[in-house]
């Protein structure tokens, strides 16, 4: 009794100071703004800016969105930067006619300058590859692709129940094309991309830029897929701040969903 006493203290000690650390993290980058420190802001979209909804063309943008983001790149003299698996077509037209520097497709995809084109890094996908993942859907009736042209994204939120299937035959193609592609798993999602390609790569990439060069980075996200970037952000003396949802718990994280991203950065805006 006293060991089970004393382990659920240590667990919500350890809950509580998680918590405060990550809120204390989110207080910070708002101190050094306001104290005029260079900060450079990288933000993914779904599930930190928006909600997340049932299918990828179904979300819902706030009107009041692109001009926030301008506003806020504005004063950080440029160093803004969407950090996304989405297409950066598809952020364009979502975020429209704001546009930003960013990364697209787990970094298949950038934009080096908010006026700049985007460029494609990746190659293309081996032609069997595709087929054999168009296969694999066709067996699993549910399962939604989503061709990215850097990156294919199989999505399950309509089938839950058909993750394990899934992941269990995209682990059967590996051996077939073992230096081709890696899996990503996102929030109801897991996304075939070319090897090498990440959100932590693409962040390494963009702190580079003029803009963003020596200051100090921070990445915001809700997925898996943050999780390297906010390693990278922390590598380059800066902050991941988690947004909580299907990832990340309450006790991790320094936002408890998109609106409190919103409310923050408006924040931001007006410091
Ligand atoms: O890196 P992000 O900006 O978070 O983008 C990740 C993926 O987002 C989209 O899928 C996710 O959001 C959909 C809309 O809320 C949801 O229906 C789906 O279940 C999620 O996985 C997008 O379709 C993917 O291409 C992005 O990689």
């Amino acid at each position: 009794m006293t060991q089970q006493l004393k382990t659920s203290a240590t667990y919500s000690e350890n809950a509580v100071s998680s918590e405060e650390h990550a809120i204390a993290a989110r207080k910070t980058v708002e101190r050094l703004i306001a104290n005029g420190e260079p900060v450079a802001l990288f933000l993914d979209v779904d599930g930190t800016l928006l909600d997340v909804a049932l299918t990828p063309s179904t979300v819902h943008v706030p009107t009041y969105l692109p001009k926030l983001l301008d506003e806020i790149a504005e004063r950080l003299h440029g160093a803004l930067a969407i950090v996304t698996g989405r297409p950066l077509e598809e952020v364009d037209r979502l975020l429209h006619p704001a546009k930003f520097v960013a990364a697209g497709v787990h970094g298949g995809q950038m934009r080096l300058s908010d006026k700049g084109k985007i460029e494609t890094l990746t190659p293309g996908f081996n032609p069997e590859l595709v087929m054999d993942l168009k296969k694999i859907v066709e067996d699993l009736p549910g399962v939604v692709y989503e061709d990215k042209g850097s990156g294919i994204a199989l999505h399950y939120r309509l089938a839950p129940e058909l993750q394990s299937s899934l992941l269990m035959l995209l682990e059967t193609l590996v051996p077939k094309y073992p230096t081709e592609f890696s899996i990503c798993e996102g929030r109801k999602v897991v996304e075939v991309l070319p090897v090498g390609f990440s959100k932590g790569r693409a962040l390494r990439k963009l702190a580079t830029l003029p803009a963003f060069a020596n200051k100090i980075p921070v990445m915001v996200g809700d997925d898996i897929a943050d999780v390297d970037a906010f390693r990278a952000a922390e590598d380059l003396g800066g902050f991941g701040l988690k947004v909580q949802g299907e990832n990340f718990s309450e006790s991790e994280s320094s936002f408890y969903g998109p609106s409190e991203v919103l409310d923050w950065l408006q924040k931001i805006a007006n410091i």
